[in-house]
This record gives C-alpha cells, sequence and structure tokens, in this order.
C-alpha cells in the first residue's frame, strides 16, 4: 500500500465507496439469489450462472449492465425478496467499516456511495454510517403490479458499463476524490480520470486486475485512512500488523484476529532458534504452544514484536525477562486446558494400575492373560500431587472424589482442598505415595527435580506420572528404576526431547519397557481445551493490540483497561526506574495536552504508564516521549 496524499496539508478529500463486497461483506444479487433460489431444483446451477456473472462483471469480462440484466432475468425477484435483504443487511458489514464507525460519523457531508447495487438494499447501511440519502448513487429497481422485479430504471447511468463515472462526475464534487471499491467498474472509474486515488479494496475479495489497475491495495478501510491522513479509529492499520501463529494454534483463534482485522498467518509446527530469528521480522505478535523457543535472541532479531502469546499454560519457553526488557508483553492461557491434563492422569493412573497397557498389547498379539496379579484399585490408594497449583489442585479434587487419599508437596503455601495433606518436602511425599504425580512448572532450576535419589526414594511398586515438563525428569534415572522394579509403571506425557512436528521422530530410553504408558504431549490436547486456549489467549492478544490491556500478562504489570473513547491513548513501557512518570507528564503538559485518565502500574523491573490524553497532539511528541530515558517501548492507540 503507498498511494497517499500529494502533501500532508492537501486539502480532506471526498471518500467515494463501493457497496458490494466493499461495503459489506456480499454481493447484492448473490445474496438475493441465494434466497430465491432456496426451494428451487435448479438452485445450484441458477446460483452459479449469477455468481458467475456477478464475477465476470467484477473482473471486466463483461459488460457491467449486461451482467445486470442477464442475472436479473435468471432470479424471480420479488419486493419481499430485496425488502428481506434490507432488513438484513446491516449484519453484513465489512469489519473494517463496522469498526470505523466513528469516522462516518465525522465525515458524512463527504462520503458518497456509488454502486451498481439496488437503492433499497443499500439505504439501511447509508443510514446506519449517517450518509445522506442525495449521497448515495445506485439502481432503482422497477417492479410489476405483483411485487416483481422487471429490471431496473435504464435511465439511470449507473445500470449501464461506465455509469458509476458518469453518475459521480455530474456531482461536480468540488476537490480531490479517492474511490474504495473491489470491482472493475471502480477501476473504469479510474480510468475515467473522475477519481484522483483509487484503492483497490480487498478485505472481502481479492480481483488481480482491479488491484493492478489501482493506485494502491487496502485490505481494510483502515489502511485508507491512514495512508491519507484521515481520522481513522486506529493509529496504525491492523491490516498491516502481522501475527504469526505457530504449532497447530486453533482455527478459532486465527479467525478472531482475522475478524478484527489483522493479517494472519500460520504454521503447523515449531520453529527452531535459527528459523524463528528468519521469520520474526516485520512479526508484530507471535503465537506459540510449548515448543517453539522464543529465545533473547529471537527476540533481539525481532523488530517489530509487541506481544507473545502461549497458545497454552507452561511460560518456560519464553525468555520472559529479556521480553519484559524490551517492552514486548508475554500472555498465556493459564486455565483453559487444566482439566484435560487431570482427566488424562485420572485415565493414566487407571491404566497403570490395573496393568491395560501391557495386557491389551498382548491380546492384540493374540495372547489372553486374564490375571488380578499386580491390578489393583484406585480407592484408599495415596496420590503424591508436586506442585499444587491450577493443575494439581484440581487433580486432588477428582482423586479423592474416586477414593483415593491425597498428599501434596509445593514450594509455596497452598490451599489444601478437601481431605489433602500438605507435605513439608518431596521426600516425605515420595515416602508415602503409591502414586506421585508431577504439576510443577518448567522452571530451570525443576531439570531433574525426580532423578536417581528420589526415585530410590520412592515406596516400592510406586508409579510415576510426569504431565508437566520434559526437563523435570532424568530419563535415563527413570529407565533405570522402571528396569529395577523400584517403579512399577510410569505415564510419560512430556519428554526432554520432544518432535518439532508430527513428520518428525522420536525416540527415549523409555521405550519398550514394560507398564510404561508414553504419549505425546497431549495432555491439554482435547477439542475442548484447544478451542477455550484459542478464545482466551486470542482475546488477551486482542485486549493488548486494541486497548493495550495487559490483564494476565504473565511479564508486564497488569493493568485492565476499559475501550478508548475519546482522544488518544499513549501506552509508554519503561523501566522501573525513578521519575519516568513525572517526565511523562513535562512531556505531555509541554505539548498543552490534557490527560483525561492516567494510569501507572509497576513490578520490580518494569513499569506501564497509561495516559489517556484529549485528541490533538503535535506530532512532534511522540518522539519526545520515545527519548524519555528508561523508554523501553512506546505506541499510540487510536
Ligand atoms: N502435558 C501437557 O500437555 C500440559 C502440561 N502443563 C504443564 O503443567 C504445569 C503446571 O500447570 P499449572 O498447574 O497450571 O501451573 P501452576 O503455576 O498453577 O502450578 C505449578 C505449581 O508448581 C509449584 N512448584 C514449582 N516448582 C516446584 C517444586 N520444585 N516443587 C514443588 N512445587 C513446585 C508452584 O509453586 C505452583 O504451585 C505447567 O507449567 C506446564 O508446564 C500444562 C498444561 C498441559
Ligand atoms: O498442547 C500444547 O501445546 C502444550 C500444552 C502444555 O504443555 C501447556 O499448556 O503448558
Amino acid at each position: 500500500m503507498n498511494a497517499s496524499p500529494s502533501s500532508a496539508s492537501a486539502a480532506a478529500p471526498f471518500v467515494v465507496l463501493d457497496f458490494d463486497s466493499t461495503l459489506v461483506k456480499v454481493e447484492t444479487l448473490d445474496a438475493l439469489a441465494d434466497m430465491v433460489l432456496s426451494e428451487s431444483v435448479e438452485a445450484d446451477a441458477i446460483r452459479t450462472r449469477v455468481a458467475r456473472l456477478t464475477d465476470q462483471a467484477m473482473a471486466g469480462d463483461i459488460d457491467f449492465g449486461e451482467a445486470l440484466k442477464r442475472r436479473l432475468e435468471l432470479l424471480q425477484l420479488t419486493r419481499t425478496h430485496v425488502e428481506a435483504l434490507a432488513d438484513r443487511i446491516l449484519g453484513e458489514l465489512t469489519p473494517s467499516v463496522r469498526r470505523n464507525g466513528r469516522f462516518f460519523a465525522e465525515n458524512a457531508d463527504r462520503i458518497i456511495i456509488v454502486s451498481g447495487g439496488f437503492r433499497e438494499v443499500i439505504a439501511p447501511v447509508a443510514a446506519e454510517l449517517g450518509v445522506a440519502p442525495e449521497r448515495v448513487l445506485a439502481n432503482d429497481l422497477i417492479y410489476d403490479d405483483e411485487g416483481r422485479v422487471t429490471g431496473v430504471d435504464e435511465a439511470n447511468p449507473l445500470s449501464r458499463e461506465g455509469g458509476k463515472a458518469e453518475a459521480l462526475k455530474a456531482l461536480n464534487l468540488p476537490g480531490p476524490v479517492i474511490l474504495i471499491g473491489d470491482g472493475w467498474n471502480d477501476a473504469v472509474m479510474k480510468q475515467a480520470g473522475v477519481v484522483d486515488r483509487f484503492y483497490a479494496f480487498t478485505e472481502v475479495v481479492r480481483r488481480e486486475p482491479v488491484v493492478a489497475a489501482a493506485d494502491a491495495e487496502a485490505r481494510s478501510l483502515d489502511e485508507v485512512l491512514h495512508a491519507e491522513g484521515l481520522s481513522g479509529r486506529w493509529s496504525f492499520p491492523r491490516s498491516r500488523m502481522k501475527i504469526l501463529l505457530l504449532e497447530n494454534i486453533h482455527p478459532l483463534a486465527v479467525q478472531r484476529l482475522r475478524e478484527e482485522g489483522y493479517s494472519v498467518e500460520t504454521l503447523k509446527g515449531a520453529l527452531d532458534e535459527d528459523a524463528l530469528i528468519e521469520r520474526i521480522r516485520g512479526v508484530h505478535v507471535l503465537g506459540v504452544r510449548s515448543k517453539t523457543n522464543v529465545s533473547a535472541r529471537v527476540l533481539e532479531a525481532a523488530d517489530k514484536l509487541m506481544a507473545v502469546a502461549a497458545f497454552c499454560i507452561g511460560t518456560n519457553q519464553i525468555d520472559l525477562e529479556a521480553a519484559a526488557d524490551r517492552g514486548v508483553a508475554a500472555f498465556n492461557a493459564p486455565y483453559s486446558n487444566t482439566r484435560s491434563v487431570v482427566e488424562l492422569a485420572i485415565g493414566l493412573t487407571v491404566t497403570l494400575m490395573r496393568d491395560v497397557v501391557d495386557k491389551s498389547a498382548a491380546m492384540h498379539r493374540g495372547a489372553w492373560n486374564k490375571s488380578a496379579t499386580g491390578s489393583r484399585e484406585l480407592r484408599g490408594k495415596t496420590l503424591g500431587i508436586v506442585g499444587y497449583g491450577a493443575i494439581g489442585s484440581q487433580l486432588s479434587v477428582l482423586a479423592e472424589a474416586l477414593g483415593m487419599r491425597v498428599v501434596f508437596y509445593d514450594v509455596v503455601e497452598r490451599l489444601a482442598l478437601g481431605n489433602a495433606r500438605r507435605l513439608r518436602s518431596l521426600d516425605a511425599l515420595l515416602a508415602e505415595a503409591d502414586v506421585v504425580s508431577l504439576h510443577v512448572d518448567g522452571r530451570q532450576s525443576n531439570t531433574n527435580l525426580m532423578g536417581p535419589q528420589q526415585f530410590a526414594r520412592m515406596k516400592p511398586g510406586a508409579l510415576l506420572l510426569n504431565l508437566s515438563r520434559g526437563h523435570v525428569v532424568d530419563i535415563g534415572a527413570l529407565a533405570q528404576a522402571l528396569g529395577s522394579g523400584r517403579v512399577a509403571g510410569a505415564a510419560v506425557d512430556v519428554f526432554p526431547e520432544e518432535p518439532r512436528t508430527n513428520d518428525d521422530p522420536f525416540d527415549s530410553p523409555l521405550m519398550g519397557l514394560k507398564n510404561v504408558i508414553l504419549t505425546p504431549h497431549i495432555g491439554g490436547s482435547t477439542e475442548e481445551a484447544q478451542e477455550a486456549i484459542a478464545d482466551f489467549a486470542a482475546e488477551r492478544v486482542l485486549g493488548y493490540l486494541n486497548r493495550g490491556d495487559t490483564t494476565f500478562s504473565v511479564n508486564l504489570p497488569n493493568v485492565q483497561l476499559a475501550d478508548v473513547t475519546g482522544g488518544h491513548r499513549l501506552l509508554h513501557i519503561h523501566r522501573n526506574q525513578a521519575g519516568v512518570l513525572a517526565a511523562i507528564n513535562r512531556v505531555l503538559a509541554d505539548a498543552g495536552l490534557n490527560i483525561l485518565a492516567q494510569h501507572l502500574k509497576t513490578d520490580e523491573h518494569t513499569g506501564y504508564v497509561i495516559a489517556d490524553v484529549d485528541r490533538d497532539y503535535d506530532r512532534a511528541l511522540l518522539a519526545d516521549l520515545k527519548a524519555i530515558p528508561g523508554t523501553l517501548r512506546f505506541r499510540i492507540l487510536h
């Protein structure tokens, strides 16, 4: 997108907008065809012909007037159909149009809608956006006495090829004109010289010949407003903000972020450090799961990065301090897959206690081994939970409901739920538990939390579950403890080295051992959890991008913020050092800005100031705010 007004001080232009696939997401005639044909046996064939004619006309392959006539002949439209579409058309507003209501409200007298579509359908949208009826140039349908559509008013130039240019020219607009549209009949207006700049609008549909004929492509209305220096709802066009989602993140997140106008790119697998360094340039938000390490080196290469979202619970894969040091906010989804992990832990415990996996494997080989030896009930056994956080404490509740006795160990004080007993040390827990389940977080100091000494302290014949992080268990020592029979069985979901994608091989000393269940890091991999994570993490990202809200950030001070109304919102992330707030306020006061609301929140290392100010400011102010000593990142919203 590189069109721009000839000079910053140029007169504000008239903004001409197309309707179908520009102001609304639909093509009017295609939507009407869907209604008319819903009960017709020939529906598919007719719908295809109508859509084809629409495409051909919009791509400039056939005459617009001819295409309109042929489509109306194919459809047996009535007033009822047209009114029904008009009734629901407001629900079809293009997302970037919907979110720029304020632009329309403030510029209604400079906005013109020029469309080959029908006045009745356009009218509700024009009214919603505040565009006066005389600024809507559209086709007029003609009905017979029974309310059937018989054609359009052929005296209206819009019924003909090239009619848009003719209709617009007749307005004699006294000033520069920009045009935003998706179709060839829009490109023709540029060619006819009736507009100064033409933006090929591709938020709904991208037509190559139209883009080629345009001064610039606009993937959203925000891009045009930004390029033209008009009062856009956001300071930087969302469609130019790049979100890179790795590791097969649930499509709901992609949809939520795209709906809000951001450009989203997805990759199925994780990336190693070098590959991520290659990809991170120009990325504003990075989404990962547990396998992508966002190291200090990656962050150093991230020239535009504002936020990293872990679409999971664990954040040990992100260098949180290095991120905070660059003013990059990190988020996770702390509760969305908790229940899934807990249910799997319960299932794995039953499976291990009953030696189900080996018995099942034997049957697949044709061996019938009906025996109770070594098979035990959960009831009355002691479950030792290491790490009594969200997962550990939830597991505690379910295990007690199944009749287990629960003991737990945590490095911090935690409320013991139900009849669970807190033990003072890991050793005390290992000495008492029939089943040890690890639910600590992945901090580096937890590396080899379970090593040879700890296995030696477990009750002979006890079971081990690890659904936390791979490095928490010394895998070689576990293999030995299993081999010696000290540990009677294990379920391991996480590994020190995990394949980056499903196509990469897996290897472990635990492979082939008796009563050992290996699962490919699926503790949180349920449809429910992935959907809930997508929803939660996407909302956190949107809250941060759209409002500066850092609620649930795991590395920046948490500030909950309402939507930006009124003026501008200045977001200033800085080192927690003396005098920054005073310096910010001095700059704002010197610029004559009135502070409408202000927040400051700090943690040990970082401070976050949010200031809502009234509208007008000099751009030099931005440089002054960035130059305040200790500034890590500054941005402005709105
Ligand atoms: N297998 C999987 O697919 C999944 C694995 N996880 C892992 O589970 C971990 C725990 O999740 P949450 O319970 O939600 O986290 P959490 O942060 O609520 O709980 C972790 C608890 O472990 C405690 N802890 C840390 N180090 C300890 C130690 N050395 N000894 C005793 N206690 C210690 C902490 O004080 C905290 O109470 C996550 O950090 C993640 O690594 C989480 C979700 C899915
Ligand atoms: O499923 C995933 O991507 C990782 C799950 C996990 O380990 C977590 O939530 O911390």
